[in-house]
């Protein structure tokens, strides 16, 4: 086995939502060099996983910003200080070493740093796998959608009852082929609003039925589900969106020797942990009076950032100065 390159940077942040991407930009304006960690194989957090179709309307400046553009933004934001991914890996463990900590990886990298800055929200997503979905991730079920356009002209099958269902069914109906959505109860819990919306379309809706077999070789191209009657149907499908939700937890976070108050972590003013040189800061964090939404994550970033760039180095300053100086 080829060994895992170690990295070294100024900075680990681990988890690259809305608040890890901001802060990593904010990073790179006071010249640390950053890392980024994600579990997820694209930035983003949430908004990636769970809205990218979304249009947002509490983020400042933008009256209303479609979930994966912000991302996007806040990407190209960031990159102009050429920050490092390493996305697809979970941070595992945290070790105190002479002159700072070293962070092990899911995939056995270490990434040697002088802080770390944890923004790693309700922690690692894992989707809840479609039982008869098995070995088809890859080959035509998926439990994220990155792109809507990798969809065009396909059969596509929504599996679910909630709001990303009916989400993707309606932001797929105009790219794919055919959309139909599948529930094994006859009760949504998405917005009624959004039900409506997809039954005006005119989206078939099979409800009292589990996705029994998928076929294809080696692609998929039908699937069988079986209705609560006992009956069979075989719906032509070249993907199968499964969105049955997520589960998350902070998972090897919760051992890293931190206070944790109901699965998040204490910060005080500064947003520092109880542990030198780990800071919190968005939905991960928290104190009295938190409220966890996107521009508080944004606000934290930069008071943490700040205040690590100065217990790095006692000299500097803890106003970065204005980036409107800066250009
Ligand atoms: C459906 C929905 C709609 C929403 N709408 C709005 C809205 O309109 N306005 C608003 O302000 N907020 C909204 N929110 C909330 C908003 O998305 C969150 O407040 C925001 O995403 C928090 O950002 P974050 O970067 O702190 O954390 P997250 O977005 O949760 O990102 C954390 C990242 O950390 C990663 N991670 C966790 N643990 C590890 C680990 N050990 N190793 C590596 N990576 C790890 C995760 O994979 C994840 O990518 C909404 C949320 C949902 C679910």
């Amino acid at each position: 086995m080829t060994p895992v390159e170690d990295v070294e940077v100024d900075l680990l942040i681990v988890g690259a939502g809305p608040t890890g991407l901001f802060a990593a930009y904010y990073a790179g304006f006071r010249e640390l060099s950053v890392a980024l960690v994600d579990a997820l194989p694209e930035p983003g957090g949430q908004v990636t996983a769970m809205y990218p179709e979304k249009m947002i309307f509490d983020v400042a400046g933008f009256p209303a910003v479609r979930g994966r553009d912000l991302v996007a933004a806040l990407v190209e934001q960031t990159d102009q200080w050429k920050p490092r991914y390493l996305l697809g890996r979970q941070a595992r463990t945290i070790e105190q070493t002479a002159d700072g900590l070293a962070v092990g990886l899911a995939d056995g990298q270490t990434v040697r740093t002088k802080a770390v800055l944890i923004t790693a929200g309700m922690g690692e997503f894992r989707p809840r796998p479609l039982p008869a979905g098995g070995d088809w991730v890859g080959r035509g079920v998926v439990y994220f959608v990155p792109a809507l356009d990798a969809h065009r002209d396909q059969d596509v099958v929504v599996v679910g009852g909630g709001d990303s269902a009916f989400d993707w069914a309606l932001a797929l109906h105009p790219i794919a082929r055919s959309v139909t959505l599948v529930h094994r109860r006859a009760a949504f819990r998405a917005h009624q609003a959004t039900v409506t919306k997809v039954r005006e379309l005119g989206v078939p809706i099979i409800t009292d039925a589990e996705v029994a077999e998928l076929r294809g070789d080696p692609e998929l191209s039908e699937l069988e589900i079986k209705l609560k009657s006992g009956d069979r149907k075989v719906l032509p499908a070249q993907a199968v969106v499964a969105a049955l939700g997520f589960t998350a937890d902070l998972g090897p976070i919760e051992s890293w020797g931190l206070e944790l108050d109901h699965r998040a972590v204490l910060v005080d003013s500064t947003m520092r942990t109880a542990r030198q040189r780990i800071y919190a800061a968005g939905d991960v964090a928290t104190y009295p009076g938190k409220v966890k939404l996107i521009a508080t994550g944004f606000g934290e970033a930069a008071t943490a950032v700040n205040n690590l760039a100065v217990e790095l180095d006692p000299q500097a300053h803890l106003f970065p100065g204005h980036s409107s100086n800066a250009g």
